[in-house]
C-alpha cells in the first residue's frame, strides 16, 4: 500500500517516528494509503530547513520567485488529470468538480500570486515640505499554513502561494483527512526546481503537527482555514507568542430570496449554494430565507429539483453529489437531522444515509436534506453543520430577514436575490458578513478581500491583503527640510 512522505528540505522523507495511519477512500470506506504520523520532531526539522533557506529565498529576485511559481502552475496543469483523480478519491467529491474547480483553482493560485508579487507596491506618505515616509515590506521569515479537507489542494495552495511569493519559507500541513494532493504537489515542487527548504510539507494530525506549528517560536505567522473551535485553540496559543494570525473559520450563511428575484436563477443557484461539494464549503448558504409571497412556490420547485439530484460514486460523470469526506463527518451531519427533528423541524426531503451497492456499499453517502418549520434561534439554525443539509424559512420584511440572518455567531458569506438595486445595496450594507453576493454565488475574483466577520475569522486573504499579511511593514521617515 502506498506510503505518503513528508517533504522537508527539498526531499521526500519518512516521519522520524516511522509511524503511519490509515487514509480512507470515502467512496468505498476502504483504506487505500498510509499517512505519516509526524510529530514535533518532524516540524523542528522542517523549521530548521526553512530557516536555512530563508536568507537565500528572501534575496531571490521576485522575478525569479515568480518564474518558479509559474513552472509549478504549468506542472499542475500538465498533471491535472492525475491530481483531479487523486483529489476525488481522497475527498469523495465528484471527479467532475475536482477537474473543473479544485485543480484549476490550485493552478490559478500559483499563477495569480506569481503575477501578484510583481505588482505589489507599498505606500509612501508625503508631509508637505517636512518629510517623506515610505514603507518597506519584508517577508516575515518562516510561516505556517494549516489547511482543511473540504477543498484540499485549492485551499492549501491559496495559503502557501502568497507566502512564498512574498519571500517567506513555509511549513505547511494539509488536513490528515485529505493529504494526497499536497503530497503530489511536493513531487511537483521538486520537479519545478523550487529551492530546498522554501516549502516544507509535514503530514499528520492536528493535535500533533498542527499544534507543533502553532507553538514553534521560529514560526512568525499562521494562516489557518478550518473549524471555529480549532481556530480558537490556535488563536489562544499563538497569542502568547505574538504571532500574526489569519483565520478563515466556519460559516452559517444566509441565502436571502426576496419576492422580486429572478426566480429561475435564484432557484438554480440555490441548488449549488446548498449542495455543491456535498455542502462542505464554508461559503454554502445553509439557511435559506424566502419572502412569504413566493415561499410555497419556491419550496415546491426546490424540493422537486433536490429530488432529481444524482448521488453517486465520485468518478461517475453524472454524479451531482459524491461521498461525504469521512464516516465521522457523516455521523455529525446525521446527528443534526435528529436534532432538527427534536427541535420541531419537518424533513421535507432527505435526512438519511444514501445506500450504495457493490464496491461502494460501505462508502459515506448522504441524501441532500431540506428542513422547514424551525425557529431561527434553534441550534440547527445557529451551528455550522457543513454538509448537504439546509433549512428553509419564510420571512415577511427586510427588517425581519436581517434580524434572522444576523442572529448567528458567524459572519462569512451572504447571498441576496432581488431585482431592486437599492434594496440589494441596503441589505448588503446591513448584513454582518465578510462576503456578499448579489444575484450570484461563489463568483471569485482573487484580488478581492476574502474572509469573515464575528466568529468566522480574523483578517482577510486574497490579492494584496494576503501579501500584506505575509510581510512586515517598516516605515522610513526622511527629513527633507535640512
Ligand atoms: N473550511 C472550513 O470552514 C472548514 C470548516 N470545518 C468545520 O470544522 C468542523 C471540524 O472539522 P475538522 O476536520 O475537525 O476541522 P479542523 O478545523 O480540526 O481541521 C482543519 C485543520 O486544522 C488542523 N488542526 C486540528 N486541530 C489542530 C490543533 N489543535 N492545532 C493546529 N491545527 C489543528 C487539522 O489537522 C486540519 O489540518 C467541521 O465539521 C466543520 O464544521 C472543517 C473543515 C473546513
Ligand atoms: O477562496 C475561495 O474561493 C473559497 C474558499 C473556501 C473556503 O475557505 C472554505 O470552504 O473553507
Amino acid at each position: 500500500m502506498e506510503k505518503l512522505q513528508n517533504y522537508i528540505n527539498g526531499e521526500l522523507v519518512e516521519p522520524l517516528s516511522k509511524c503511519y495511519f490509515d487514509n480512507i477512500n470515502p467512496a468505498t470506506g476502504k483504506v487505500y494509503s498510509q499517512i505519516p504520523d509526524s510529530d514535533e520532531s518532524d516540524v523542528e526539522n522542517a523549521v530548521r530547513a526553512a530557516k536555512e533557506a530563508f536568507p537565500l529565498w528572501k534575496n531571490t529576485t521576485k522575478q525569479e520567485r515568480s518564474r518558479i511559481m509559474v513552472r509549478i502552475a504549468q506542472l499542475i496543469f500538465e498533471k491535472r488529470d492525475e491530481l483531479a483523480a487523486a483529489e476525488s478519491k481522497d475527498n469523495g467529491k465528484s471527479l467532475k468538480l475536482a477537474e473543473t474547480v479544485d485543480i484549476p483553482r490550485a493552478r490559478e493560485n500559483f499563477e495569480f500570486f506569481a503575477s501578484g508579487i510583481l505588482h505589489f507596491a507599498s505606500e509612501s506618505h508625503q508631509m508637505e515640505d517636512t518629510a517623506i515616509n515610505y514603507t518597506l515590506r519584508e517577508p516575515l521569515g518562516v510561516v505556517g499554513c494549516i489547511s482543511p479537507w473540504n477543498l484540499p489542494l485549492y485551499l492549501f495552495t491559496w495559503k502557501i502561494t502568497p507566502a512564498i511569493a512574498a519571500g517567506n519559507c513555509v511549513i505547511a500541513k494539509p488536513s490528515e483527512v485529505t493529504p494526497m494532493t499536497a503530497y503530489l504537489l511536493s513531487k511537483i515542487c521538486i520537479e519545478a526546481g523550487l529551492p530546498k527548504g522554501v516549502l516544507n510539507i509535514v503530514h499528520g494530525y492536528g493535535h500533533k503537527v498542527g499544534n507543533a506549528i502553532t507553538e514553534n517560536d521560529d514560526i512568525k505567522a499562521i494562516s489557518f482555514t478550518g473549524g471555529t473551535k480549532t481556530g480558537q485553540i490556535i488563536a489562544s496559543k499563538a497569542a502568547t507568542k505574538f504571532k500574526k494570525l489569519s483565520l478563515e473559520l466556519g460559516g452559517k450563511n444566509p441565502n436571502i430570496i426576496f419576492e422580486d428575484c429572478d426566480f429561475d436563477k435564484a432557484l438554480s443557484t440555490s441548488m449549488l449554494s446548498s449542495f455543491a461539494n456535498q455542502g462542505q464549503i464554508c461559503l454554502c448558504g445553509s439557511r435559506i430565507f424566502v419572502q412569504k409571497p413566493i415561499y410555497e412556490k419556491f419550496k415546491k420547485a426546490f424540493i422537486e429539483k433536490v429530488n432529481q439530484l444524482k448521488i453517486s460514486y465520485p468518478s461517475d460523470p453524472d454524479a451531482q453529489l459524491g461521498a461525504i469526506v469521512s464516516k465521522e463527518h457523516m455521523d455529525k451531519v446525521l446527528s443534526y437531522v435528529e436534532l432538527a427533528k427534536e427541535e420541531g423541524g419537518t424533513i421535507l426531503t432527505g435526512g438519511k444515509k444514501y445506500e450504495m451497492e457493490g464496491e461502494y456499499k460501505d462508502g459515506f453517502y448522504l441524501e441532500p436534506t431540506v428542513i422547514e418549520g424551525l425557529s431561527y434561534t434553534c441550534r440547527t439554525n445557529q451551528e455550522e453543520i457543513f454538509g448537504p443539509l439546509v433549512t428553509i424559512t419564510p420571512f415577511e420584511t427586510e427588517e425581519e430577514v436581517l434580524k434572522m440572518a444576523n442572529s448567528v455567531e458567524y459572519g462569512l458569506a451572504t447571498t441576496i436575490w432581488t431585482q431592486d438595486v437599492t434594496r440589494a445595496h441596503r441589505v448588503a450594507q446591513k448584513i454582518e458578513s465578510g462576503v456578499v453576493w448579489i444575484n450570484c454565488w461563489l463568483i471569485r475574483d482573487l484580488r478581492t478581500p476574502f474572509g469573515g466577520m464575528k466568529n468566522s475569522g480574523l483578517g482577510r486573504e486574497g490579492g494584496f491583503e494576503a501579501l500584506r499579511f505575509f510581510t512586515e511593514p517598516k516605515n522610513v521617515c526622511v527629513n527633507v527640510n535640512i
